[in-house]
């Protein structure tokens, strides 16, 4: 479906009218704002918009380099969020502070729909380029916006309604902004709080990786919302001085900036030493610690961990902090590194009781010591790095490195410089110190390649001669360095089909797959319900709760994305209930809009198997509707089970507010009228018509 825009004659005239007719200073409407900057200060014109300037490959190729560590910790993120939205006709999109999108998350055919229009990596989003748009006015505001379609500056882009929100570095500076670019306008709020604990998940990620090298501190005033995505979060260095801190950390103490608190001593800030507090954490097995607000009576609850990675293992030049922020110059990293810590760093430990699993685990960890490869299969989110992680830390070399690298998520032409590195001056635009491959990093340790069947054919030659003899040839280089690893890949698609197909080596699938173990999707796991639990008490803190009506949503649910999708659904929710038990009116709206399809047990029911039986009673327009006297099926709603009651107050909810509009009601739930009126019938939900 192409996408819609306005007229342009009469989408400028209404710009013109807004910003010069009874536009003054006191207005603090962003987009009024920006439209006003686009006219005056960037001499922009509603009715001529100009192309897009984007970048050439070797100049997107330096760029990217420069930001890898950015990009790293936002990558994961976004494909989450992106599954979470649910919605084909949205791109989540990466900018640094140019406006130039660095990275972007979208079905294929929306992505290839919108391309024409720039939102592709390398365009520049910036308000001086683009006029008001999610991006571009983000940076200029610096702060969180959403841009309606009817909100931007040139028409072109008015089939679009963005919504984004800055993205901090450990600095405190806006190192880039987090969007999301939909054909829908509907539920902004929503999105506008995904958005921002996405960037929150994505600032805590940075300062792991940042300061491996120094102590992570997670801190609350209130002890379940430690190793949440509430906490405070500082990095204290090994003398005691405090190096980055998140957005939370800053709140809580009262402070207004990262260098109000920057290089001053954790005494200055907690009645505690660096030495008490790692003391008292090592004692309580890293649970929170009660610490008063120096010079106050303030009382917190923190914890103070060991550095990730020890001091003397990393390059000196990253120790600086400062010139490993993204936004800046990032100095690469040469030492073999463990993962950063991914947020929330609770306590809890992988679930992996489910005994099928439990098996593959123990499978796995004896021919890897033999060492054999291990393939792993499975749906998406349903595990696979975390299980190839477990079965690293079970291995004789689980004292090296795990090197993980994501052959889907890396443009191609990255691919190859990050999986052998290059030598110093190998192409325009590489590091000075050239870069040493993934391949390299994962010596004496593992290395895991995950959606290895996205790799590209001919990097697949290149590949198994590494495999075969064990030497990796740096870009731009002549030397050989001979490598030692261990080997996990994994893959969400067959790869034997692919051999089929053509599009994968059968020589390297046999390399690959010593054993082949398929791991099962969330679904289909017996241990459920205790990862529920679990994920709960580290996403919730250790007192959150689920009301009977979520739970069963929650167990029913068919998990497309599997344990991510379950993990990012419980982190939202425990945002919106604030403490108090989750209800299904928490979850997202992608569970809620299932159960309404399917009906009650929620989701497994494809909607082929809906009941279609029941008599629908469409009205032949979208007048509003009104409730009818709801007495009359009083006795059938008593027998209603919980679950049912609860979705049927929830849709009265809705129904009131959208004024009765049953097409509006289906449109936010993007299901068909039809659909919803089976619901409402069988839920006892009654409407009149106009006449
Ligand atoms: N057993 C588990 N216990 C706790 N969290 C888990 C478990 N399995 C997966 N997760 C969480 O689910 C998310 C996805 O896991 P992971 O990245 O391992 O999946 P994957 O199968 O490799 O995904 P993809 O196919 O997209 O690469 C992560 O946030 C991870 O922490």
């Amino acid at each position: 479906m192409a996408i819609t825009v306005l007229n342009t004659g009469r989408h400028a005239e209404r710009v013109f009218d807004v910003v010069r007719s009874g536009f003054g200073e006191e207005n603090n409407d962003v987009v009024a704002r920006s439209w006003r900057r686009c006219l005056d200060e960037y001499l922009l014109h509603p009715d001529r918009p100009r192309e897009l300037r984007a970048l050439e490959a070797p100049a997107l190729h330096e760029r990217l380099g420069r930001m890898a560590t950015l990009v790293d910790c936002a990558r994961h993120e976004m494909a989450t969020l992106f599954q979470q939205l649910a919605d084909q006709e949205a791109a989540v999109v990466l900018t640094d502070t140019d406006g130039v999108i660095l990275h972007m998350v979208a079905s294929p055919e929306f992505a290839e729909e919108v391309a024409p229009l720039g939102l592709r990596p390398g365009v520049f989003w910036s308000e001086t380029e683009a006029g008001t748009n999610g991006m571009g006015t983000c940076l200029a505001a610096a702060a969180p916006v959403a841009v309606r379609r009817e909100d931007h500056f040139y028409t072109q882009y008015t089939g679009l309604t963005c919504s984004a929100v800055p993205v901090y570095n450990p600095a405190g500076e806006m190192a880039a902004v987090l969007d999301v670019s939909s054909r829908s306008s509907l539920m902004q709020q929503h999105l506008l709080v995904l958005l921002g604990m996405t960037a929150r998940m994505i600032e805590n990620r940075l300062i792991d990786q940042c300061f491996r090298h120094a102590h992570p501190v997670h801190f609350h005033s209130r002890p379940e919302f430690v190793y949440t995505l509430h906490e405070g979060r500082l990095a204290v260095s090994d003398d005691g001085h405090i190096l980055a801190a998140n957005r939370s950390a800053l709140f809580q103490l009262g402070l207004q900036s990262v260098a109000d608190i920057r290089s001053r001593r954790i005494e200055d800030i907690f009645q505690t030493s660096q030495e008490d507090l790692l003391h008292r954490s090592t004692l309580s097995s890293f649970h929170p610690v009660v610490t008063y607000r120096a010079h106050a009576s303030h009382r917190f609850f923190a914890v103070m961990r060991r550095p990730a990675v020890e001091a003397s293992a990393l390059q000196v030049g990253a120790l600086a902090g400062q010139a490993a922020m993204p936004g800046r110059v990032l100095t690469p990293t040469r030492t073999p590194l463990p993962r950063p810590l991914t947020q929330p760093a609770a306590p809890v430990g992988p679930t992996l009781t489910d005994p099928t699993l439990a098996r593959q685990l123990d499978v796995a960890r004896r021919v890897i010591a033999r060492q054999t490869p291990v393939l792993l299969c499975g749906e998406t989110g349903s595990g696979k790095e975390v299980f190839a992680r477990a079965v690293h830390e079970g291995s004789p070399r689980s004292s090296g490195a795990f090197v993980a690298v994501n052959c889907a998520s890396l443009p191609e032409s990255l691919i190859e410089s990050e999986l052998f590195g290059y030598r110093a001056g190998a192409f325009t635009g590489a590091q000075r110190n050239g870069r040493r491959g993934k391949i390299l990093q994962a010596d004496g340790g593992t290395l895991f390649l995950d959606e290895i069947g996205d790799m590209p054919l001919e990097l697949q030659a290149r590949l198994l001669r590494v495999l075969e003899e064990r030497q990796v040839t740096p870009l731009g280089s002549e030397e050989t360095v001979s490598v030692d690893f261990q080997l996990l890949s994994a893959s969400h698609r067959n790869l034997m089909e692919l051999v089929e197909a053509g599009r994968f080596r059968e020589d390297l699938y046999y390399r690959l797959a010593g054993v082949e173990v398929r791991l099962p999707a969330l679904r289909e796991r017996s241990d459920r319900a205790e990862l529920i639990r679990s994920l709960l008490q580290a996403e919730g803190g250790g007192d959150a709760r689920l009301s009977s009506e979520a739970d069963h949503l929650l167990m029913a649910y068919a998990w497309p994305g599997n344990v991510r999708q379950l993990r990012h659904a419980l982190r939202s929710a425990c945002a919106l209930a604030d403490g108090a038990p989750v209800r299904l009116e928490h979850l997202p709206l992608a569970l809620q809009r299932a159960s309404i399809e399917a009906g009650s047990p929620m989701v497994t029911l494809p909607m082929a198997d809906a009941p279609r039986d029941l008599p629908v009673d469409e009205p032949a327009s979208n007048l509003p509707v009104s409730p009818i006297d709801e007495a009359a099926d009083d006795e059938a709603v008593q027998k209603l089970n919980p679950i049912q009651a609860n979705e049927r107050q929830m849709l009265l909810k809705m129904l009131e507010q959208h004024r009765w509009n049953v097409s509006s009601v289906a449109k936010a739930f993007d299901v068909s009228r039809n659909t919803l009126y089976r619901r409402l019938h069988k839920l006892h939900i009654r409407l009149s018509h106009p006449e």
